[in-house]
């Protein structure tokens, strides 16, 4: 079919926008009102000099100019969202022999933390993908440098071999073994039955064989005997020193390399990139890039996925999907990455973390929120795992839309070396100094220095003139493991916040650096993110402020009986409404929403400050910025309570001090403040001089319920110590005595 009969038909995908929304410009007139009259007022009442409470509400005041200017960022992702709706079954038609070599790069770090079973199981999910096996190539790069890790991929290399035709034979899905033998079962009267069954025994036999591996800590002689890697780990390797390993366990060129039923494999490498105690590694970014290099001289593949460890493939079509932007003709040619969301199978029923993040990338008909609505800005941001890329764009092609790209599978020229040849030049590439004085983590791969090497390396593919793509369909693509604790999700956060306020500061400041590049809407998205660790400072001024103010008999806010309360009460339920509202459409329970104010108010005031602070230091060079891996086991007890979504304290953090002093501040403010006024002056004055004050430090009670059964309630691991306890006390002791400026 030629490109001029195709038309609207021939398009491999569809967008559809959002619908009519006049009380959408309803709801943004009245609240930028709200916040102009906010504004006027505080201008206007200002305090004298030596007036009490002068500094209390000019920081009140600050706080809200930036709350202010902050919603309208966020303005950008929500006024024009878009929806993509591929069709793989045109692709298919069109296509099929043409479709492209995809290499999928999967990262694994730590093998106590993240379990080579983990790993594995994502490999096999994505081995296991509908896509022509000769095309397909996946790779393992494992920062862990561990015999583990390895030898669960060369069991994992085994196991394939009948799980691909299997899946492939039923339409397995979630195409993750230990996810679908947990979560499907077969009657015995199913004609399937018995190659279930038989399936389900191999696996956790493999499995168990892994687990014992890993609890011995090491690998049994009789294992070492099979294969000659093994002999990579002597006793001198260490996972922070030692020597670039490359392994083909499986040689899709091999003739020799098929499945149960004689079909052919998709290629299996395992890398472990040389690791030397006096080179920096970059973390994931560095994996990466060796892993680019290395690909480059195996597979070659056009296309590149990238997943972490724990983030198995879900649905078998997801490559096709993503093929359906970067093969359409139209404008396929514009799009460098597609990114698929994040979601996660161990998120619980009300999502106590917060961590679905439903509004950054949930899509549903009914509500448009941040990444379909930077879809419409130009495209969203790669945020890591679950993107496809084009090879050439993550490696700093410049766009140009006289040429179009072309996504030939040219292999390599080395077709026939061997591939014991092929594992040593790849090591070469995958050597500590291999990058020096080179473009590599500069213009060239993924972005060095930034602990959202993600969000950089995405900025600066858009800033080259590339598009992008979110695509969510139904099924979901890929599911991940989201934090089970309260300290990891506001670790996860702090280095999330940190990168991209780095980022804002650093000459890729998307008001900047994206001036001119980009559409001026994708830059103030971008600062929607870049700012998050500057909502810190302003958030624990009106966590504290307003209440210490009330102790101390000083009003901030209008009396109920005066025009200037309207901005303030019809801000905060308008705004808290559309919330509300954004959330339910979305899917989240009334809970659900609850738990997501609370996680905004405990990352505001730790995650984004301690995110803030180390940027600050890092600046000044007192402090390098690092990457937290974030668990993906957790014990049996912690992960009961996270279950039954009882939030876990457990450790003893600094983060945790500050919440629950500023938890520990607000009754006490509430109650004796409340106790002053009345006896001054009446309930009169109370309910009309104090209502908002009196309602802020109520609210703050009950958000904060969890962190008082924690420290006075509970008796369980997952329980706030005692010492945080009193320190958090104190702290708010001493908040309650100082005078007030
Ligand atoms: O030195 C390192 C550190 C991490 N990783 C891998 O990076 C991935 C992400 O690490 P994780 O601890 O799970 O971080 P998350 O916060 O869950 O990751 C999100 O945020 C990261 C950026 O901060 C992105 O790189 C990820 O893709 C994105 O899922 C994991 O597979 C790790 O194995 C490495 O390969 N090498
Ligand atoms: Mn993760």
């Amino acid at each position: 079919m030629g490109s001029s009969e195709q038309g609207k038909e021939g398009r491999l995908f569809e967008i559809r926008g959002g619908k009519g929304r006049l009380w959408w410009w309803f709801y943004v007139g009245s609240v930028l009102l709200g916040f102009v009259l906010i504004w006027v007022y505080r201008a206007a009442h200002l305090p004298e000099a030596g007036e009490k409470g002068r500094w209390a509400w000019t920081a009140v005041f600050a706080a809200e100019l930036w709350f202010g200017f902050y919603w309208l960022l966020t303005l950008s992702v929500r006024w024009n969202p878009i929806y993509r709706f591929p069709f793989r079954d045109r692709l298919s038609q069109r296509f099929e022999d043409k479709l492209p070599g995809v290499d999928i790069f999967i990262c694994t770090a730590d093998p106590t933390i993240e379990p080579p079973t983990i790993a594995i199981n994502t490999v096999l999910s994505v081995l296991a993908y509908d896509y022509p096996s000769e095309k397909l190539s996946v790779y393992l790069s494992d920062d862990g440098g561990s015999i583990l890790t390895f030898y669960g991929m060369l069991e994992a290399s085994r196991f394939a071999k009948s799980w691909i035709p299997f899946c492939k034979k039923f339409g397995v899905e979630p195409l993750s073994p230990a996810a679908f033998f947990s979560r499907s079962a077969i009657s015995a009267h199913d004609p399937g039955f018995s190659e279930w069954s038989a399936m389900e025994k191999l696996y956790k036999d493999m499995e168990r064989r892994i687990n014992a591996a890993v609890e011995a800590g090491d690998i049994s002689e009789e294992i070492k005997a099979q294969h000659e890697a093994f002999s990579e780990w002597n006793f001198a390797t260490n996972s922070k020193d030692h020597q670039p390993i490359v392994k083909i366990l499986v040689d899709g060129r091999d003739r020799k390399a098929r499945d149960v039923e004689g079909y052919a494999l998709p290629t299996v490498v395992y890398m472990a990139r040389e690791k030397r105690p006096k080179y920096h590694h970059n973390f994931k970014a560095g994996a990466l890039n060796a892993l680019l290099r290395v690909s480059a001289e195996i597979s070659n593949g056009p296309i590149i996925l990238n997943l972490d460890c724990d983030m198995y493939a879900n649905s078998a079509s997801s490559i096709r999907d993503a093929l359906c932007f970067f093969m359409d003709e139209e404008r396929g040619h514009d799009y460098a990455f597609v990114q698929y969301p994040q979601r996660f199978t161990n998120s619980t029923k009300h999502n106590l973390y917060a961590s679905f993040m439903t509004i950054i990338q949930q899509n549903s008909d009914a509500l448009k929120v941040d990444f379909p609505g930077l879809d419409g800005q130009g495209g969203p941001a790669y945020t890591g795992t679950g993107c496809f890329h084009r090879r050439e764009c993550l490696q700093g092609k410049i766009f140009d839309k006289k040429v179009k790209v072309e996504l030939k599978g040219k292999r390599p020229k080395i077709e026939d070396a061997s591939a014991s040849n092929l594992e040593e030049i790849a090591g070469n590439l995958a050597t500590c100094n291999y990058e020096e004085n080179t473009q590599w983590g500069k213009e060239m791969g993924v972005k060095y220095g930034c602990p959202v090497e993600d969000v950089i390396t995405g900025f600066a593919i858009q800033c080259r003139g590339w598009k992008s793509v979110y695509c969510n369909p139904k099924t979901e693509a890929f599911l991940g493991l989201a934090p089970t604790t309260l300290s990891q999700a506001l670790v996860q956060h702090k280095r999330w916040s940190e990168g991209d306020l780095q980022i804002l500061l650093s000459k890729y400041c998307p008001f900047l650096y994206g001036h001119g590049r980009m559409n001026f809407g994708l830059q103030m998205g971008y600062t929607v993110y870049c700012c998050w660790a500057f909502n810190s400072l302003p958030t624990l001024a009106y966590v504290v402020i307003p209440s210490i103010c009330l102790l101390h008999g000083i009003s901030l806010f209008p009396s109920v009986s005066s025009y200037w309360f309207i901005p303030f009460a019809s801000v905060i339920s308008i705004s808290t409404t559309y919330s509300l509202w954004e959330s339910i459409t979305n899917g989240e329970t009334l809970q659900g929403w609850w738990n997501e104010q609370r996680m905004k108010l405990y990352k505001r005031t730790t995650s984004y400050l301690f995110g803030l602070v180390d940027t600050i230091l890092n600046l000044m060079g007192i402090s390098n910025s690092t990457f937290v891996i974030t668990p993906k086991v957790a014990d049996e007890e912690a992960l009961k309570r996270y279950e039954q979504e009882i939030m876990e304290f457990g450790s003893a953090s600094p983060m945790f001090t500050i919440l629950s002093a500023v938890a520990m501040l607000n009754p006490l403010c509430l109650v004796e403040g409340g106790r002053r006024v009345i006896m001054e002056a009446g309930f009169g004055a109370f309910s009309s001089r104090f209502l908002l004050q009196s309602m802020l430090s109520g609210s703050l009670v009950l958000i904060n319920l969890p962190i008082y059964q924690a420290s006075f309630f509970r008796t369980d691991k997952g329980c706030i110590r005692t010492s945080t306890t009193l320190a958090s006390i104190a702290i708010a002791m001493i908040a309650f005595l100082l005078p007030v400026m």
